[in-house]
C-alpha cells in the first residue's frame, strides 16, 4: 500500500540513483545469454546535475585499466539502520572506513559539505575456477545501499529486488534486532526469488537471485549478541549458502564479500543458461507431448508453474525479463 505520495528525502535520493541505474546500459556478457535480445540502447545523455547524487563513487579510477570488465553485476546491499552498510561499501570502493557515519539520508550532508551517496561502482577480479572460464576475469561491481527506513513490504524493495541480480544482507554482530530484521529481509526475497542451493522447495519456474549473509563487525566481540553459529544455522535453514562475517573498521572479509556475490551470480547465470539449454533439448528431443491440441511439458510431478499469482506480479515488474527454469547449481 502507498501511504504517501510525499517521498521522504531519503526515498527521494533512492529512486533517482534507480532511475539513474536503469538508464545505464548494461555491458554483462553473460547477461545477453539470460535476457530477451532487446535492440541496442542509444548510450544514455551525460546525468543531469539534479541527479548526480551518487556520482563520486560511480566512477573509479580502476575502470580506466587495461581491461575492460567482462560484465557489471548489480547488487544490492540491505540491512538495519547502523549495521555497516556505507562503512562496507565504503571500505569495498575506497578502502577506507568513513570516521563519524551517521545515518544514510539524503539529508546528511558529511562536513565537506558531500551528500552521502550510497552506491557505488567498483571491480571485482574473479578467478578461472569462478568465471567457468579460462582466465581471471574483471568485473564491476555496481552496488546500491536500500534505505534501512524501508519495510520489507515496501513496493520500492520489491523495485530494488526486481532490477538487481543479488543481495547483501548485512546485520550487526552486536544486534540481535538486526539479525532479526536480516533474517526478516532473506524471507521476503525468498518469497519472491529462488536462492542459489538446491531445495525441494525451489521452483521451477522463479528467477535465481543469490544472498550473501553478512554478520559486519565482528572486531566489536565485547558487545557481541550474535555468534557466528547462530548465524551460519539461520543462513543453512533459509537455504542460503554464503554467511560471512566481516569487519568494515579493519577491512577483514570485506573484499570476499563482493567476490562472493559476483561469483554468486555468475553461478546463477550458467545455472540459468544450463536450464534453457535442458529445455530447449527437452523440446527438440521430443520431450512435449500432445495433450489435445496443447502441447505439454513432460515432467516428473509438480505443474509447468505460472499458476502462483505473486509469481505473475513479480513477472511484470521484471520490465520484459524472463523468468528462467532453474535447475541445480552450477
Ligand atoms: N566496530 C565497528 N563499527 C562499525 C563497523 N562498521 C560500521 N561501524 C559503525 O556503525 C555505525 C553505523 O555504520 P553505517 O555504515 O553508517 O551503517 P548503515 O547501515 O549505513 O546505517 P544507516 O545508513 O543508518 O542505515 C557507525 O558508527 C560506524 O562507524 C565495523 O565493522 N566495526
Amino acid at each position: 500500500m502507498v501511504a504517501s505520495f510525499v517521498w521522504t528525502a531519503e526515498e527521494a535520493k533512492y529512486l533517482k540513483a534507480v532511475l539513474r541505474w536503469q538508464d545505464a546500459p548494461s555491458s554483462d556478457d553473460d547477461a545477453t545469454a539470460t535476457r530477451p535480445r532487446q535492440p541496442r540502447r542509444r548510450p544514455p545523455p551525460p546525468p543531469r546535475a539534479t541527479i548526480q547524487l551518487s556520482s563520486q563513487n560511480r566512477r573509479q579510477p580502476q575502470e580506466k585499466e587495461d581491461h575492460p570488465p567482462s560484465g557489471e553485476l548489480r547488487v544490492l546491499v540491505l540491512g538495519a539502520k547502523g549495521a555497516g552498510k556505507s562503512s562496507l561499501l565504503s571500505r569495498f570502493s575506497q578502502g577506507t572506513f568513513p570516521p563519524a557515519t551517521q545515518p544514510t539520508t539524503a539529508t546528511t550532508t558529511s562536513p565537506s559539505g558531500e551528500s552521502h551517496s550510497g552506491s557505488c561502482r567498483h571491480p571485482i577480479f574473479l578467478l578461472p575456477s569462478t568465471t567457468g572460464d579460462s582466465k581471471k576475469k574483471k568485473y564491476i561491481i555496481d552496488a546500491l545501499e536500500f534505505p534501512s527506513n524501508q519495510s520489507s513490504s515496501n513496493p520500492l524493495l520489491e523495485q530494488a529486488l526486481a532490477i538487481t541480480e543479488a543481495a547483501v544482507v548485512v546485520y550487526d554482530t552486536a544486534s540481535a534486532d538486526s539479525f532479526r530484521l536480516a533474517k526478516g529481509v532473506v524471507e521476503f526475497i525468498l518469497e519472491h526469488f529462488d536462492p542459489l542451493t538446491p531445495s525441494p522447495n525451489n521452483s521451477a519456474n522463479r528467477r535465481v537471485y543469490p544472498v550473501v549473509l553478512v554478520g559486519n563487525k565482528f572486531d566489536n566481540d565485547k558487545e557481541r549478541e550474535v555468534s557466528e553459529d547462530e548465524g551460519r544455522e539461520a543462513a543453512g535453514k533459509m537455504g542460503v549458502r554464503c554467511m560471512m562475517e566481516v569487519s568494515a573498521r579493519t577491512g577483514e572479509g570485506v573484499q570476499e564479500v563482493f567476490e562472493t556475490i559476483g561469483a554468486e551470480v555468475l553461478a546463477a547465470k550458467r545455472a540459468t543458461t544450463t536450464a534453457r539449454e535442458v529445455g530447449r533439448e527437452m523440446v527438440q528431443g521430443g520431450g512435449y507431448e500432445k495433450a489435445g491440441n496443447r502441447p505439454q511439458l513432460v515432467r516428473q510431478g509438480g505443474s509447468a508453474g505460472g499458476s502462483n499469482k505473486k509469481g505473475g506480479l513479480l513477472r511484470r515488474m521484471f520490465w520484459g525479463r524472463k523468468l528462467h527454469t532453474r535447475q541445480g547449481v552450477a
